[in-house]
């Protein structure tokens, strides 16, 4: 059984909890384990991955969270930085799964975020599991 850390950075609530119910139940059906941290926001992601990852109790790393565009640069910053981040700690051999929406609108965000939709949280933690997956076959 695999032990699944949740980083969400939690900037819209009802958004999160959306995400979180794919997640966990993704997790659950494959028969793995999670537990669930918050950030303020998607810029604080991966350090919080990192610190994570220097105590070995995780196998694999969900990262959640809602960035919609607002009237400045700050979006592309936000959302370039936290998958960059998040991309440089996966080179470094963790399996992490990138579910942090980076949308125009709340509707965007919605459909993506919700179970029934297209369950973007529900992605990242099967892309977290084959990740690890494949880890473990190359012998990580
Ligand atoms: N605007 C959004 C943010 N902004 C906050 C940053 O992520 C960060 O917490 C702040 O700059 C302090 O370091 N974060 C989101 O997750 N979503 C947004 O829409
Ligand atoms: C994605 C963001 O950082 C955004 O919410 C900030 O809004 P604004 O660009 O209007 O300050």
């Amino acid at each position: 059984m695999a032990r699944l850390l949740i980083v969400e950075a939690r900037f819209y609530d009802h958004l999160n909890d959306l995400l979180l119910e794919g997640t966990r139940a993704a997790i659950e059906a494959a028969g793995h384990e999670h537990e669930t941290i918050t950030v303020p926001g998607a810029l604080e992601v991966p350090a919080a991955i990192a610190l994570a990852a220097e105590s070995g109790r995780y196998d694999g790393y969900v990262a959640l969270g809602v960035v919609i565009r607002g009237e400045t640069y700050h979006f592309e910053i936000v959302s370039n930085e936290s998958a960059r981040g998040i991309m440089a700690l996966t080179l470094d051999g963790l399996a992490i799964g990138n579910g942090i929406l980076t949308v125009e609108n709340e509707a965007q965000a919605l459909t993506r975020a919700r179970r029934s939709e297209k369950d973007k949280g529900g992605e990242a933690a099967k892309a977290a599991l084959a990740m690890l997956a494949l880890r473990e076959r190359f012998g990580g």
